[in-house]
């Protein structure tokens, strides 16, 4: 707060400065020239503090309270659809089944010596092998026939990935032999991205959709046939010792993360694949989600992402030394894993975990509760058909139903997403309520550092007794010597910024009844603007993490408003009165010329 004199007579006002504009300085010169009021005796013109009545400090508490109630109501209709909207998904996931097993069969390549070009029909469960005359079926939960694209594979990842952010260990394994496609299926290529990516990317945008601060940790382990040492808690958690844990903050950083555990993998030519993997690469990444009620423990959970080495026949790799040891550690780790699923698919009591590192590290995240995508991988060159099931009504029913849970789902989704922008606008008016009611009533502890106020300032600088306003005015003119009396021109200037301090004050007022009237209707007046400018640089500054607000279709809103919306509040003029806005603008410009 400074103080500046004014080339009114006796005039002192407070006022913050600003930047010139020419605009409001020409026009409020034009308006100031034409007016013509009746002569004031010289004012004292305060302006930002104590402007607001007393008794509207009531209206504003009032209102403050309105808005906390409102944001408790919201903040409990949030967490029941939210709490809807997981029922519905756990209930698809069920309906699909808790482990899914999934075959994508990867096209011809340049590469590939021979071919065998049988028909193979698309979108179906069902995979036939002809070898050598014999024909053998496998019945799969959905297959990706050679022309999917990476898109289709990750539309039947996305709903897992939703249920990582709901609290639910997920993994998700390729599985197949060497040079199926299994890293093409989890990393892709540049322009082919693949699961993992395509997951980090979803993560982080669902998370940001969401209230609830998220904390989203990146692990990365390739070669486990080492020795590592693998904890469990008393909860049953598992540890891997020695496995590094970041935070990420942000799509980028994870990204990066996971490039640098990549290039950690140890990879060698075979006969079957020029780069053969030669370990399990396995991503973790734990999701830890905090409630409304900081105290409470966070909700963690863990998304494995595992690109399992190659299930060859060692012989037909041509393997030797070191690369014949690790596919040895492969296939037995890959049989004990085959076994720990199908006991789970099975539901057997005893599900044998301890067969290897891999099922050890993995066993909170396969059994109950947990959700599991194998997607098995196999190359073109045997003839494969597939058939239409035989269970077609049964299909039919649970196709049914899984689409009547989707509606239901996404319902509560959007409805979630509403309740959660009504709240954030809520939470921003409140803030402003509280500010307002800070900056005009809250009465200094020190009173001896505190500022002078307004009256008590007149009152030194005058050095007359504190009288009520009329007697100021009357104390005022009687005071100063002839010469300093006001003349013409000085009083259409003080009777042009007296207007305006009125009209602040009364602005001031409109503030506090356009939150008295959002809190009964939802309705937005002054405040929309600038919170929807707010929103918006947040939105622009960070999709992720950064900042949880989100900015759903807004109402388009003029260039004037815009440009209040970019006036930083302690300067920001108030006011749903367009006009009394320009002048208080025009007012301010005027002020700072003169400083
Ligand atoms: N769906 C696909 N579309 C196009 N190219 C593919 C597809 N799947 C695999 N490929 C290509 O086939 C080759 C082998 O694939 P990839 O390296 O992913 O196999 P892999 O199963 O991971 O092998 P390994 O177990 O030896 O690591 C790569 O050149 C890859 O780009």
């Amino acid at each position: 707060m400074e103080q500046i004199s004014l080339p009114l007579d006796n005039v002192k006002e407070k006022l913050e400065p600003m930047e010139p504009n020419q605009d409001y300085i020409d026009a409020f010169q034009l308006e100031s020239e034409s007016m013509d009021s009746p002569p004031l005796p010289n004012p004292t013109i305060y302006t930002d503090v104590n402007v607001v009545p007393e008794h509207e400090k009531d209206e504003l508490e009032h209102s403050i309270l309105n808005l906390e109630g409102e944001i408790a109501e919201l903040k409990q209709k949030e967490r029941l659809l939210d709490k809807k909207r997981r029922k519905a998904l756990n209930k698809i996931l069920d309906i699909k089944g808790s482990i899914r097993v999934f075959c994508r069969v990867r096209p011809f390549l340049l590469s590939d010596r021979r071919r065998i070009h049988e028909p193979i029909s698309t979108g179906l469960e069902k995979v036939v092998v002809k070898s050598v005359g014999i024909r053998k079926e496998y019945r799969y939960d959905k297959v990706f026939h050679q022309a999917a694209a990476q898109e289709d594979v990750f539309v039947e990842v996305e709903p897992i990935l939703r249920s990582a952010l709901d609290g639910h260990n997920v993994c998700i394994f390729a599985y197949g032999q060497t040079g199926t496609g299994k890293t093409f299926t989890m990393d892709g290529t540049n322009n082919q991205a693949g699961i993992i990516p395509r997951a980090i990317e979803e993560l982080f945008r669902q998370a940001s959709l969401d209230n609830s601060p998220y904390n989203i940790f990146n692990e990365h382990a390739g070669g486990l046939h080492g020795n590592l040492n693998i904890q469990t808690d008393p909860k049953g958690m598992v540890e891997v010792e020695g496995l590094t844990q970041v935070q990420i903050p942000d799509t980028v950083k994870a990204k990066r993360w996971y490039a640098k555990g990549r290039r950690a993998r140890s990879t060698s030519w075979t006969n079957v694949n020029e780069t053969s993997s030669r370990s399990h690469c396995l991503m973790r990444i734990t999701v830890s989600r905090h409630g409304d009620d900081s105290k409470a423990k966070a909700q963690v959970s863990k998304l494995w992402m595992v690109d399992l080495g190659g299930s060859e026949r060692l012989l037909k790799t041509g393997a030797t030394g070191q690369t014949l040891d690790e596919g040895r550690a492969i296939n037995l780790s890959l049989s004990a894993l085959g076994d720990v699923i199908a006991a789970l698919r099975r539901k057997r009591g005893h599900v044998p975990y301890r067969n290897s590192k891999l099922t050890q590290i993995l066993k909170d995240s396969l059994g109950d509760n947990s959700k599991v995508l194998m997607l098995v991988h196999i190359s073109p060159a045997r003839a494969i058909e597939t058939y239409r099931d035989l269970t077609e009504d049964i299909n039919m029913q649970r196709q049914k139903r899984i689409l009547e849970l989707e509606v239901e789902m996404r319902e509560a989704e959007e409805e979630c997403q509403k309740v959660r922008y009504q709240i954030q606008k809520a939470e921003f008016l409140l803030s402003e309520n509280r500010e307002l009611l800070l900056t005009s009533y809250q009465v200094p502890d020190d009173k001896e550092n505190a500022p002078i106020s307004p009256k008590e300032d007149y009152k030194e600088v005058n050095n007359t007794p504190r009288v009520t306003d009329k007697g100021i005015r009357r104390n005022r003119t009687s005071h100063f010597p002839r010469f300093m009396t006001s003349t013409v021109a000085s009083r259409q200037r003080q009777s042009a910024a007296e207007k305006i301090v009125a009209g602040r004050a009364r602005s001031l007022r409109s503030a506090t009844r356009s939150s008295l009237q959002f809190s009964a209707s939802q309705s937005f007046s002054y405040s929309e603007f600038r919170f929807r400018a707010i929103l918006k640089e947040s939105n622009r500054k960070s999709r992720y993490g950064e900042t949880k607000l989100l900015l759903p279709e807004s109402p388009k809103c003029n260039v004037s408003e815009m440009k209040m919306a970019s006036i930083p509040r302690s300067k920001a003029v108030i006011s749903s009165d367009p006009n009394l806005r320009t002048t208080l603008s025009r007012h301010r410009r005027r002020m700072s010329d003169l400083i």
